[in-house]
């Protein structure tokens, strides 16, 4: 288990995590969640002992990193997969890390066996790919085979086969009762591979929510009417208790009912529809509308919110049932 408290880290007068608190638990894949610049690798950095927080606390089952005896027994970590010696084979970069952490050396066949890289063991790591090295990275965290292991986004520049290869990897030692951490800026990532979600922007708890709770209020369904008697289709919606929305191209948007419905209702009236489906509104539609605020530059180079003001965080046990509800600019 890793636990956050109240952690926070500034860089001269840049607040890169703001008063994170949250619980990383065993037996399950959570997800870590932000736009670029949220702050996750600086938090993963600070687990690991490599940055020193402003204030606040972060423990390893109940214990600071530097109190850990052999840490990599406990907490295995991918998080710069160039973090590797160039000029030394893969087998001798992993056989160092086992040395000093009193580690069998027997244990380095294993874990490249593990990922895959047997075969390039004794070629030098600095002639290997982006998923070579990926999968390196991810030895060397294995190593010690240890109960916690973190990933600051794993599936980076990856082919196909390489990102469906860590997703298995993720949830099989999830499976087996470790605690995985791993981070992505993609919630369609996380949607394929996370138990539980933490979201931040700008360094600040934006969810801290079940994966499944995130898609159940999040996966609206909608129907989307488009008509040349637009008025008068309002007008009828509103009279039978529908709530339509405007959305872009002359198009409404209606909640909670069925193009069935809506088909009738509208022939009833003697209604022309050019348009008439079934939609559903996306995880990474929710996701960006969640992180609007928080994320520093958009493509258009302006800052968001009025010169990077953050709105109030949530309460400290999530944002509440309501936080998804908005997002359609209704
Ligand atoms: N050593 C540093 N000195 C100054 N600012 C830093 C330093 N490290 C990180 N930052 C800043 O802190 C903020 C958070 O950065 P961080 O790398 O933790 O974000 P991230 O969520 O991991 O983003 P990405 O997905 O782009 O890797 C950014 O604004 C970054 O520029």
């Amino acid at each position: 288990m890793i636990e956050l408290e109240g952690l926070t880290k500034r860089f001269g007068t840049k607040t890169a995590v703001d008063r994170l608190s949250f619980q990383v638990r065993p037996g399950m894949i959570t997800g870590f969640l932000g736009p670029n610049g949220a702050g996750k690798s600086t938090t993963m950095r600070m687990v690991l002992d490599l940055d020193n927080p402003t204030s606040g606390t972060v423990r390893i089952d109940g214990r600071h990193y530097r109190e850990l005896e052999e840490p990599l027994k406990y907490i295995g970590a991918l998080l710069d997969a160039k973090a590797m010696h160039g000029g030394r084979s893969a087998y001798n970069n992993l056989l160092c890390l086992a040395q000093a952490n009193r580690i069998p050396p027997s244990r380095v066949a294993e874990v490249l066996d593990l990922v895959g890289l047997t075969a390039v063991a004794r070629k030098k790591v600095k002639g290997f790919s982006l998923g070579m090295g990926q999968r390196l990275g991810i030895a060397s965290a294995l190593l010690g085979d240890p109960e916690i292991l973190m990933f600051d986004e794993p599936v980076n520049g990856l082919d196909p086969e390489g990102i469906h290869w860590i997703r298995n990897l993720m949830k099989a030692l999830a499976a087996e009762g470790r605690t995985i951490f791993v981070s992505s800026h993609l919630m369609s990532e996380m949607a394929l591979t996370a138990d539980h979600l933490i979201v931040i922007g700008q360094g600040r708890l934006l969810a801290d929510t079940s994966m499944a709770e995130f898609i159940r209020q999040n996966s609206r369904s909608y129907v989307r009417l488009r008509s040349p008697q637009h008025e008068r289709l309002v007008e009828v919606l509103r009279e039978n208790g529908f709530h339509p929305v405007t959305a872009g191209g002359g198009t409404l948007e209606v909640d909670g009912t069925t193009t069935e419905e809506l088909g009738e209702l509208a022939a009833r009236h003697r209604l022309v529809l050019h348009e008439l489906s079934a939609q559903q509104a996306s995880l990474e539609e929710a996701f960006m509308q969640m992180t609007a605020a928080a994320v520093e530059y958009h493509a258009h180079g302006t800052i968001a919110h009025g010169g990077g003001e953050m709105p109030p965080p949530p309460p400290a046990d999530g944002p509440g049932p309501h936080w998804g509800e908005s997002y359609k600019g209704a």
